[in-house]
């Protein structure tokens, strides 16, 4: 099975890769058309913010490249936001293939923003993706906006109003937290994303 991590430059790129040698994967890191199309599966990590990210992607010719998958994409932090139709960070077009906004935390007393820190997962579907992941289950955040409910909304967890922490659309996947800093339940995301 070949596993691609899209170089789009995210500092997380390393701790994905790392996470994913863990799991007895060896993703290759290319921002290479061919060598994504390719791919068995196809990794969009990302740390940062959601204008630089797309700005990144259209540098590296690679929006219509990831638009046009059709093997299981998972989209990781700013990856995740950058699979969705539009970010309120920079007022960002992204690629549209998640139909979902990303908004920014409301600001309200004792709920300071950035959201980092652990939080409880709420399984909201049955999917593969979610397999072995049970209520209450924890995982590591580090985020200024994020992607409210809807019903592309798998899994999700509460921080002032509830938000999505993992969203699938078709053949796209994303996980708003780090599985990579998540432990052992960050590891099972990811082994259900490889077996997908
Ligand atoms: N850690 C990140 O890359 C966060 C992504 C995005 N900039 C947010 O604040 O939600």
């Amino acid at each position: 099975m070949s596993v691609v991590l899209v170089d789009a430059g995210g500092t997380n790129i390393g701790s994905v890769r790392y996470a994913l040698q863990r799991l007895g994967v060896d993703a290759a890191l290319t921002s290479d058309a061919a060598q994504i199309r390719a791919a068995d599966k196809v990794i969009l990590p990302g740390v940062g913010a959601a204008g630089p990210g797309m700005a990144r992607l259209r540098e590296l010719g690679l929006v219509d490249v990831i638009r046009g998958l059709t093997q299981p994409v998972l989209g990781v932090c700013l990856g995740m936001q950058l699979l969705c139709a539009h970010s309120e960070e920079g007022d960002t077009q992204c690629l549209g293939v998640v139909p979902a906004q990303v908004r920014r935390f409301a600001e309200a007393p004792g709920l300071c923003v950035p959201h980092m820190g652990w939080n409880r997962l709420s399984p909201r579907a049955a999917h593969p993706l979610l397999r072995d992941l049970d209520e209450g289950d924890w995982a590591y955040f580090v985020h200024s906006y994020a992607v409210p409910l809807g019903s592309y909304t798998l899994v999700g967890s509460e921080y002032g109003d509830g938000f999505s922490a993992v969203i699938a659309s078709g053949n796209f996947h994303g996980m708003q937290f780090h599985p990579e800093r998540s432990a052992g339940v960050g590891a099972t995301l990811l082994k259900n994303f490889l077996a997908l």
